[in-house]
């Protein structure tokens, strides 16, 4: 066979790619990569020192993947170190710890210095971002619930997973669909799919449910001023009745807040002339 030809061919089937971690200290990023590359989990904590690189192979479809990992140290202390490697990622797994609220949290602001740290370079929409949800084997100190993380991720576009870097659970399937959805970007030309198509629900739906979660009373839940008429009351209640129906809206944690809306209004009707 021509040389040319079948190196073409073997450029195609080849690939090369580059992915991070990230997330606070100590919510298991190291053990996730270490129980997908080494089929091991490390019971002991040994804090990442600045970074922490890895090779290894993959296989999707036709293609050999070989994929370079970052594993990024979580602690403030290790950001002057860190911040020169989230150029020219494909892939970010981002981690936080479902019995630590504060690590969910922090999640924002790890995009914020990502974007940061990538200034003009910074296109958000070449990368493929994937969110663990870790250690759901703690179950009794588990504080985010997965409608919360699930929301936050798909909200975003990115695909959210429950893992436990302990017992294994949803890290071949985390990783799988992470490398599949990045070869399926670097196929489509650097792009990832509009994920208004793919996730079926709109930011507003997404944005409603997180400040009905977050309300502080009954009034606040309902969007109206405390000693509101029954008329305001009832109409902002149909308001998000239709938005959060849940024959009409399928984002993750919609039925518990269309119900938290139902008992707000009646509540409220119950002591309003
Ligand atoms: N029970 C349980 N423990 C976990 C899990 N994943 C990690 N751990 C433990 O959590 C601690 C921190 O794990 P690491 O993987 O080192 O955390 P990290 O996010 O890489 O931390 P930094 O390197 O400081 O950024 C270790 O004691 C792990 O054994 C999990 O899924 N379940």
């Amino acid at each position: 066979m021509d040389t040319n030809v079948q190196k073409r061919r073997e450029n195609k089937k080849s690939l090369r790619i580059k992915v991070i971690s990230l997330g606070n200290a100590e919510v298991g990023k190291s053990c996730i990569i270490k129980r997908y590359c080494e089929k091991r989990f490390v019971p002991k904590y040994l804090a990442t020192i600045g970074i922490d690189y890895g090779v290894t192979k993959v296989q999707v479809r036709d293609r050999e993947i070989k994929v370079n990992i970052f594993d990024m140290a979580g602690h403030p202390f290790f950001y002057e170190v860190r911040n020169e490697f989230y150029k020219d990622s494909q892939g970010v797994i981002l981690v936080y710890d479902v019995g630590l609220r504060e690590s969910f949290d922090a999640l924002d602001s790890w995009l914020t210095e990502m974007k940061q740290e990538m200034g003009s370079q910074a296109n958000m929409e070449s990368i493929i971002f994937v969110v663990c949800a870790n250690k759901v084997d703690l179950t009794k100190r588990r504080v985010v619930d997965e409608s919360e993380g699930r929301l936050w991720a798909e909200s975003r576009g990115f695909q959210y997973f429950e893992t436990s870097a302990q017992s294994g659970e949803g890290i071949s399937e985390m990783f799988q669909a992470f490398f599949s959805s990045i070869t399926d970007m670097c196929e489509n030309g650097g792009k990832r799919p509009n994920p208004e198509v793919s996730i079926g629900f709109t930011k507003e739906q997404a944005d409603t449910i997180r400040r009905i979660r977050n309300s502080k009373d009954s009034w606040d839940m309902l969007g109206v001023k405390p000693g509101a008429t029954r008329e305001e009351v009832n109409k902002a209640y149909r308001k998000l009745a239709v938005l959060l129906h849940p024959d009409k809206c399928v984002a993750p944690g919609s039925e518990d807040a269309f119900k938290a809306v139902v008992n707000a209004r009646t509540s409220l009707l119950k002591n309003i002339k």
